[in-house]
């Protein structure tokens, strides 16, 4: 068992809307250095625990810890400026450069705010995040011009600028064509050298997508857990079919995992 620094905490939480119980008991520890896969399928509850992450949502009953403050007892603005939130519906509508998209990172807000100005070392500081993530040469360029695939890198630099120990990426593959995820899954993994202590959850439905860094798996179907751990014991032939109520079979390959429908006559489901 690991003895860093407990980041995430969700112990038995169960969340009720609309009179309709969505999670119904769930519990999951992130320790630093770790980074998670939040995987289920269509509704299972992955934005809703996402939103117990980033400090947007409170749980109906059971608790949830973010870097050491409980959800109920903090000021969750305060607490949201510590968190690196990737969302590749990013809503900017106005043609910043990349630049000011990564500084609004430390505005929290989608636009510069007016009157706002960076310090030289803010500047430089966006400029070096912007080189790490594969941006170098095109920090002028203005948000409508830049792809998808350069946007969720850019939006990665603007998680990033405010130094949080906790970096939430939600479906950060949607969109991309096949070369430009393989490079943010490129540049997520680089994280790990770059950033060592960030602790992150990313959110997808698709095991190709999982960078290969990932170090544990959640694995939700219907609001429950259906298992949580360390990757290679958490994602198994057996708890993919359960989760995804299908027969799936899980094969991981130099690190990268993949999911395939298991064949009339392919082995046995675990
Ligand atoms: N505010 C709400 N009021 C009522 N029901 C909700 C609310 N938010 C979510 N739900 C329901 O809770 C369930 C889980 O939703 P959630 O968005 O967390 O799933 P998800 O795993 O992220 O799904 P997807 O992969 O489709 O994005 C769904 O059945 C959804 O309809």
């Amino acid at each position: 068992m690991s003895t860093a620094e407990v980041v995430l905490e969700l112990a038995d939480v169960v969340f009720r809307r609309q009179g309709k119980e969505i999670l119904h008991g769930v519990s999951c520890t992130v320790r630093a250095g770790e980074h998670w896969a939040l995987l289920g399928p269509n509704g299972a509850g992955k934005s809703t625990i996402l939103g117990f992450c980033g400090a947007l949502t409170h749980p109906t009953t059971g608790t949830v810890r973010v870097l050491g403050a409980q959800l109920g007892r903090v000021e969750l603005q305060a607490l949201r400026r510590e968190i690196g939130h990737v969302d590749p519906r990013h809503p900017l509508r106005s043609p910043l450069t990349v630049r000011d998209v990564v500084l609004t990172g430390l505005t929290g807000s989608v636009d510069t705010p007016p009157r706002w100005r960076p310090t030289a070392a803010q500047t430089a500081k966006a400029d070096d995040l912007i080189a790490l993530l594969g941006l170098a040469g095109q920090t002028a360029e203005r948000w409508p011009t830049l792809s998808q695939g350069e946007r969720g890198r850019a939006l990665i630099a603007r998680a990033l600028i405010g130094e949080p120990r906790l970096l939430l990426l939600d479906e950060p593959s949607t969109g991309l064509d096949v070369a430009a995820r393989e490079q943010l899954l490129e540049t997520v993994d680089l994280l790990t050298h770059s950033h060592p202590g960030l602790a992150s959850v990313l959110v997808t439905h698709h095991l190709e997508e999982l960078p290969e860094t990932t170090t544990h798996a959640l694995l939700v179907a219907g609001g429950s857990v259906v298992t949580a751990g360390p990757i290679d014991q958490a994602l198994t032939t057996g708890s993919v079919s359960r989760a995804f109520g299908h027969p799936i079979r899980v094969t991981q390959h130099d690190g990268r995992w993949s999911a395939r429908a298991a064949r009339r006559g392919a082995e046995e489901v675990a």
